[in-house]
């Protein structure tokens, strides 16, 4: 059903890469009563503090793209946070949204949910059936939890929320930072950084045989609002782009729209983390939604976006 554009809607992390997307396109669509409050404002981890902004606030829809996120070294060097903050940011956020009668949540969660050994293309009913990748099993149980706390709400309560959990995301306002981050946003910061003082290598990270699956954080904030005005059930729904690369595939296209003449040389004392976590994306697409952004495209757009704001 179409949200009314009036509609107040709380997006949690909305200067995140996900959160700012959000914002984006709810902005493109004309939605003008946004609840967007920074972090420093709000801590969300504070339970007393999410209960009186929600009392004071009374958001109609909630995105929750508030979270620790991290890369693969990220994850496997902070594991205490990434459970911790994670269960307690999505535990406040979901109780006070039902408690203060929202009428429906999205929860995000992440592809790294699933079993480290998955059928490929994973599809959403593999969630729970083997061990989890030990360099961010911390993160997906504090994720796995926030689905389970959606369905368990939407059972005994008949509250309206859903989980979407999307693949590897890159783009606007990622986190460049050059250990923290993602593979993506680290591989074109180290390729620029390498270009602009003429560097002859670039270390990349593993042993460049995992596959990955790279979805535009655009897509991602198109399927979010998709889901929110089309789905209300109680399974979670894998948002992903179809496509994979593996990590050296990966760093050649970074190096050629950097541009970056040297060579690569991979590190393997760092982790390779999963081999492989391709999304099965056939339930969204039989609702109706397709992502529409190339990995090149992005790659391209994502590297302007850098040089505007970081890049010298
Ligand atoms: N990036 C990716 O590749 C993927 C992301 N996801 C999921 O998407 C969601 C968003 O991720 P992404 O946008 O990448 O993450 P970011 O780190 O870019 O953004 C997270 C946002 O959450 C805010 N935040 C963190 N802790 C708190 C807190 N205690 N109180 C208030 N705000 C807080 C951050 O604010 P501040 O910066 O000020 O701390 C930031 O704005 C997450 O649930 C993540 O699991 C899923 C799959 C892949
Ligand atoms: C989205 C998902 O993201 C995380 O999982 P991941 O996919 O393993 O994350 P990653 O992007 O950090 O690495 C992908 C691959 O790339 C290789 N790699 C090469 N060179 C660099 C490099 O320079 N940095 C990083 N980070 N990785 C590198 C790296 O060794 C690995 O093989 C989860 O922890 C969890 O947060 C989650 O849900």
């Amino acid at each position: 059903m179409p949200i009314d554009t009036s509609a107040k809607i709380y997006v949690a992390g909305h200067r995140g890469l996900v959160g700012s997307a959000v914002v984006r396109k709810l902005n493109q669509l004309g939605f003008h009563n946004l609840l967007l409050v920074t972090h420093s404002d709000l801590d969300l981890t504070n339970q007393l503090a999410v209960d009186t902004f929600f009392a004071t606030n009374q958001p109609q829809y909630v995105i929750l793209a508030a979270a620790k996120v991290g890369g693969i070294h990220a994850n496997k060097t902070y594991p205490a946070d990434f459970i911790t903050l994670n269960l307690q940011i999505q535990t406040n956020v979901i109780v006070s949204s039902y408690k203060h009668k929202v009428t429906k949540l999205l929860f995000l969660g992440s592809s790294c949910i699933y079993p480290k050994f998955s059928p490929q293309p994973i599809p959403e009913n593999a969630l729970l059936t083997g061990p989890l990748e030990p360099t961010n099993k911390w993160y997906a149980i504090a994720k796995i939890a926030g689905i389970k706390m959606c369905q368990g709400y939407r059972l005994q309560y008949k509250f309206d929320a859903i989980s979407a959990m999307p693949t590897n995301l890159y783009g606007t306002n990622d986190n460049f930072h050059p250990e923290n981050s993602h593979v993506l946003p680290a591989l074109l910061r180290r390729f620029h950084e390498a270009k602009i003082n003429n560097l002859d290598k670039v270390v990349v990270w593993g042993t460049g045989s995992p596959l990955r699956e790279f979805l535009h954080v655009d897509d991602l904030a198109d399927a979010v609002i998709f889901l929110l005005e089309n789905y209300s059930d109680l399974e979670h729904v894998n948002v992903g782009s179809g496509n994979e690369v593996t990590i050296k595939e990966l760093a050649e296209l970074v190096k050629e729209v950097v541009g970056f003449k040297g060579e690569l040389i991979w590190d393997s004392t760092k982790p390779d983390g999963t081999p492989r976590k391709l999304m099965d994306n056939s339930k969204i697409a039989g609702l109706g939604w397709t992502p529409k952004i190339s990995l090149r495209d992005g790659l391209v757009d994502t590297y302007k976006w850098y040089l505007e704001n970081y890049g010298k």
